[in-house]
């Protein structure tokens, strides 16, 4: 999607140097939009654990150019098959709850499996780096298509009328490569003149919300109003939302969401008052070996700081600010679990289905 009205994708190979990988650095937007140089499988990993690249898909394509980094770095290791195995270890290592981190590692492993030697080996890599950043595209463009039909249909109900769409933290095309998961179907109901409004949650303690979806809708020149975390309820209440769509990190094959802290509340809120509350992922978010997410999902805990201190611009400098006594302890959790019965649909690349085995298993049935 677009900055400052140019199109970017949120990683890419640098032009000059094949071997130096560039993403945008999200830890200060919307106050600087920097690029963040990853040349090392290390810089990869930082990059992943200290949120300057997140996103579910996102962190996956990232580890997946961290493997072909790794590839690189083999060269020069007297076991080039041993080295490979430890940075698989230490991307899986940055971040639990996202599937799609270990779903690229491991595409990535299966498609080294065929390589002959260690120069093949980093052609390998990178093509199969590209293909799964290319499909994430193709993935996100699919879940627009499919999920622009139920916009359509609410907009068809009210005649035109806008349709008011809240979402929490960011699914966008930031935290993916473009288009976004829950923000695609609403890109595309844009594109298609349909009058629509995003209520966008702030998402305590990083913000996402604030810092980045309500920067890409800005940017995208979407209709958006954001709201402290805690007014989803009453909105819903008040017949001011017409769907809730949000991302996940991680979906069992029985239709529980993981994703960010405080989407569990919203899905009750939904459930609460009639409101359609979908989830829009790719396949590579499903985790289709598990089931039960809230007994089984591994929920990160993050720094007690990210919820004492709040960061922004404060006379043109990006600041952080201290929000509650020195000694207070804080508890991180980031990310909740939604469970399928408060789940109306799954909007994925193949289609809509219940968020349930049978449904899952509808659309992917070569993975039952
Ligand atoms: C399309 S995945 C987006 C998903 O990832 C976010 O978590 P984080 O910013 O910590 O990586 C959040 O859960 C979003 O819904």
């Amino acid at each position: 999607m677009n900055i400052n009205g140019k199109h970017h994708h949120t990683i890419w190979v640098s032009e000059i140097n094949e071997k130096l990988i560039q993403v945008f650095d999200q830890r200060y937007f919307p106050h600087k939009v920097e690029v963040f140089d990853i040349s090392t499988t290390d810089e990869a990993a930082f990059a992943i654990k200290e949120m300057v690249v997140r996103g579910a898909p996102l962190i996956g394509v990232t580890a997946a150019y961290g493997m072909y980094l790794g590839c690189i770095e083999a060269l020069t290791q007297s076991n080039p098959d041993e080295y490979l195995k430890q940075v698989a270890s230490k991307l899986n290592a940055t971040r639990p709850t996202a599937v799609n981190l270990s779903w690229a590692v491991n595409e990535m492993e299966l498609a080294l499996k065929n390589a002959s030697d260690t120069d093949e080996r980093v052609r390998v890599a990178l093509k199969r780096a590209h293909e799964i950043k290319q499909e994430d595209i193709d993935i996100c463009f699919n879940i627009g298509q499919y999920g622009l039909k139920l916009i359509q249909e609410i907009s068809k109900k009210k005649n035109g009328k806008r349709v008011n769409i809240l979402t929490h933290c960011n699914a966008g095309w930031l935290a993916t490569i473009d288009w976004g998961t829950a923000t695609s179907p609403i890109y595309q109901a844009q594109q298609a003149g349909i009058d629509v409004h995003v209520w966008v949650d702030e998402t305590r303690p990083r913000n996402q919300g604030a810092n980045l979806t309500a920067f890409e809708l800005n940017q995208q020149g979407v209709q958006h109003t954001l709201i402290n975390d805690n007014t989803g309820g009453h909105l819903m209440q008040h017949g001011m939302v017409d769907m809730v769509i949000v991302g996940t990190d991680r979906t069992t094959r029985n239709g529980d969401v993981a994703n960010k802290i405080g989407t569990y509340l919203k899905a009750l809120a939904a459930h609460d008052n009639n409101v359609p509350f979908y989830v829009g992922l790719p396949s590579s978010t499903l985790d289709f070996d598990m089931v039960d997410g809230v007994k089984n999902i591994p929920i990160e805990t993050r720094d007690e700081n990210e919820v004492k201190y709040i960061q922004g611009k404060v006379d043109g400098e990006i600041k952080s600010v201290l929000i509650c006594p020195e000694t207070t302890p804080a508890a991180n959790y980031g990310f909740d679990v939604t469970p399928a019965k408060y789940v109306t649909g799954l909007i994925t690349e193949r289609g809509i289905c219940e968020a349930s085995e049978k449904g899952i298993q509808q659309l992917f049935p070569e993975k039952f």
